[in-house]
């Protein structure tokens, strides 16, 4: 039977008089990759500082790998992956990394093999203050995943890091995945969430206004797919009719129109447009509602005056 390796209960944290995370409950099953999502201040920091007992919930509980209240007896089985990783001093990465080793009681040797798994063995030896944004930030998720972590917390972790090494960043997760470690993973960077993570929480104000697969969200938030239908000139207003009357015209020219339908009638209107007259549909693309279009409907994005405790 799958444990949960995160159970959140009636969780809240107050600030003074602002609530910085409210009334939230969710279970993360081990062995997910959970998207957090939310506007800045939404609360998505505050919610991984208590995971980390780096700062306690006002009120609900918490369990986090078995343990309740999280903390301390926790923390040797997490990795975290702060959102602005600081190493100071001079050291170099090699020797940054076997420090935080020692704090981990992880093996030295595993330092490492990490600096290689995260592509700094060259500039091992160099010191840290000398490293890009995103050297940094591979040099932190190397030491996030110092020890053998069950849990991993990572707070924007591609921030910074080019395509390529983000790409390179989720082949490493999805390694960690496929040993059965459970990921929560916070980001604005929707478009390279949807397709890695198995469900996506959203955050707005504090609460949790969504969790859910991508399909379930999409679902749940009723966004039309678009139909994108290539026709013969002039044939867009026939393969619009040929569609069905689930279908609207939301774009069109001579040589093209763009169809919304909802779930429930996209199959229809697809045999319709593909089973009608020889010749009207030349070809078709089906475009279903990306996350940045479910992000907006749950309302991703606070009021510009509503981003910070006051
Ligand atoms: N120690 C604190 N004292 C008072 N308010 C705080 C404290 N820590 C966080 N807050 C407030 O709580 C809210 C949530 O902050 P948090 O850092 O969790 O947001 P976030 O979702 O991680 O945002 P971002 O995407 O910008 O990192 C913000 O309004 C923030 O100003």
């Amino acid at each position: 039977m799958t444990r949960d390796a995160i159970r959140l209960t009636g969780i809240t944290k107050r600030y003074g008089a602002f609530t910085a995370v409210d009334d939230l409950t969710l279970a993360v099953p081990e062995g997910e990759f959970l998207a957090l999502l939310g506007h800045n201040g939404a609360g998505k920091t505050t919610l991984m500082k208590m995971l980390l007992g780096l700062t306690r919930p006002t009120a609900g509980s918490l369990s986090v790998l078995g343990t309740e209240g999280g903390g301390a007896a926790a923390r040797r089985a997490l990795g975290f992956l702060p959102e602005n990783v600081n190493f100071t001093g001079g050291s170099s990465g090699r020797a940054a990394l076997r420090y935080f080793a020692r704090l981990k009681g992880a093996p030295k040797a595993q330092a490492e093999d990490l600096l290689e798994r995260v592509g700094l063995a060259a500039a091992a030896h160099k010191p840290v203050r000398t490293y890009s944004k995103g050297m940094r930030q591979r040099l932190g998720l190397a030491q996030a995943l110092l020890g053998e972590p069950r849990l991993l917390l990572l707070d924007e972790p591609t921030s910074g890091l080019d395509p390529m090494l983000r790409q390179e960043f989720y082949r490493i997760l999805r390694d960690m995945k496929a040993q059965g470690v459970t990921i929560l993973l916070s980001s604005h960077v929707l478009s390279e969430l949807q397709l890695r993570t198995d469900r996506i929480a959203i955050m707005r104000h504090g609460r949790l206004v969504a969790c859910d697969t991508l399909q379930g969200l999409q679902q749940a938030a009723g966004l039309p797919v678009r139909i994108r239908v290539r026709v013969p000139e002039g044939g867009a207003e026939r393969a619009a009719a040929q569609a069905g009357p689930g279908a609207r015209v939301l774009a069109a020219n001579g040589r093209s129109v763009e169809l919304g339908v909802s779930l429930a009638d996209k199959m229809e209107a697809l045999r319709r447009l593909a089973n009608g007259g020889a010749g009207d549909v030349e070809d078709l693309d089906v475009l279903p509602p990306s996350l940045d279009d479910v992000y907006a409907h749950f309302g991703g994005s606070p009021a510009p005056d509503e981003e910070v405790a006051p």
